[in-house]
């Protein structure tokens, strides 16, 4: 039998509990004071944090997550960070944040294991890279070998280069990258056209080509944050496409666009990009102060980043590709609106890195400095590789430059643009 429900209770014109509105008058809200509690920046202990493989998307659709879901070969789908993170929303007014919050990262280390980090960097098993995901690093922070104020390339470089991780990585073939017959659509744009490139390990290696003609595309697919339509991509012997973990762990990526955690301050992001590799707190310190006095960024570490020059955004991106080592750093562009004095400690960096065994392939407008710093050069035309070798082979009797307009089709048309000399005030 159902028992009676009790009766509905009724307003009590006397009692507390309930409030007819219409009689409340409205009375000044009092300010409750708030017990700050200090917000504490826990140190992450993390495997090293892989780019996000991307399906051919139009632009306008790109994930705004920095989460991304990557669909292994079999099926699986993994969910991985990028480090290369996408555009925050709107930024909303808030408070800067305090330049000491970045100090009292490496101050205060909480033990504690970090949830978001390792919930992000996950690989199912069938996909499982089998090498153990490097762990930070328990090494001391390095000796620099320098004692000057800004340090030489050369000490950089042997910094960067004497990294336990970096000499037993699995790097033994002689090709820093093997590309062979990829291809890439955007709808029914083909934007790569069954490239093969090969990269020798130790090589200072060069893509230019015009506008659209494929270059970002190609380093996209080669960073991981492209999945080609069809074709291979080898990392130092690595096949991307069916170990992209271990494959990206011998990278260090410069995007195209200058798309980061901008809220942060230098200081900040360089300790993200450190730790999200796998390297302890101390070493990113010591590493971020080697980084910042040679790309002198030094007053600027504890600025937010978003206030940063794109020069200066560029730069402190550069450092962040470069500070776990990598064996191959691909580059999109790191010489755009770099000043000249800046350029030249970048092209001294990364001529010592690669004469200390790193390889470099970076795409550039600039033909004068390919001719200079390159050792090899792929010109690329409408998704096609039309001439590739060293840059004595590709330019021949010509400079690089009249190489290149040579086989870009030569200078457009520039009639019926009279009306620009009428000047319509
Ligand atoms: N996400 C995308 N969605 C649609 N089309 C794209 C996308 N990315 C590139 N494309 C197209 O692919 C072609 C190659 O573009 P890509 O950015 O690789 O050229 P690029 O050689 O890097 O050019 P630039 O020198 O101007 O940077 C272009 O036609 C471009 O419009």
């Amino acid at each position: 039998m159902v028992p009676p429900r009790p009766p509905l209770p009724t307003a009590d014109p006397e009692s507390t509990d309930t409030v007819d509105p219409a009689t409340v008058e409205a009375g000044p809200i009092e300010a409750v004071p708030i017990e700050a509690v200090p917000i504490e920046a826990v140190p992450i202990e993390a495997g090293p944090v892989e780019a996000v493989a991307v399906d051919a998307a139009p632009r306008a659709a790109e994930p705004e997550s920095v989460q991304d879901l990557e669909t292994t070969a079999d099926g699986q789908q993994d969910v991985v960070t990028d480090v290369e993170p996408e555009p925050e929303p709107e930024p909303e007014p808030e408070p800067e944040p305090e330049p000491q919050v970045a100090a009292e990262v490496y101050q205060e280390p909480v033990d504690r294991p970090a949830e978001p980090v390792a919930a992000l960097v996950t690989e199912t098993p069938e996909t499982a890279d089998p090498e153990p995901a490097s762990e930070a690093d328990p090494e001391p922070a390095p000796e620099t070998g320098h004692d000057s104020e800004t340090p030489g390339a050369e000490a950089l470089a042997s910094t960067l280069l004497d990294d336990p991780e970096v000499l037993t990585a699995p790097l033994t073939a002689a090709d820093a990258l093997v590309i062979r017959g990829v291809t890439k659509s955007f709808g029914d744009a083909r934007a790569v056209e069954g490239i093969d490139l090969t990269v020798p390990a130790g090589t200072f290696y060069g893509l230019v080509g015009p506008n659209g003609a494929g270059k970002t595309t190609t380093l996209s697919m080669i960073a991981g944050l492209l999945r080609p339509d069809r074709g291979t991509i080898s990392v130092g012997g690595v096949d991307a496409a069916s170990r992209p973990l271990a494959a990206k762990r011998m990278m260090g990526v410069l995007p195209d666009r200058l798309r980061t955690f901008d809220r942060l301050t230098g200081r900040q992001l360089l300790y993200y990009y450190g730790v999200l590799r796998g390297l302890s707190p101390a070493v990113v310190e010591q590493r971020t102060a080697d980084l910042a006095r040679a790309f002198d960024l030094t007053d600027a570490l504890g600025r937010v980043v978003s206030d940063y020059s794109a020069g200066m955004t560029k730069k402190v991106m550069l450092a962040g590709a470069m500070i776990h080592s990598p064996r191959l750093l691909v580059l999109d562009e790191p010489f755009e609106a770099v000043d000249p004095v800046s350029s030249a400690i970048i092209l001294d960096i990364l001529s010592t890195y690669v004469a200390h065994g790193g390889t470099v392939i970076l795409s550039s407008h600039g033909m004068e400095l390919v001719e200079r710093v390159c050792s090899r050069v792929a010109v690329i035309v409408a998704g096609q590789v039309l001439a590739e070798g060293t840059v004595d082979e590709v330019r021949g009797e010509l400079t690089l430059e009249q190489r290149f307009i040579e086989l870009a089709g030569g200078l457009s048309d520039v009639e019926g643009l009279e009306w620009l000399h009428t000047f319509s005030d």
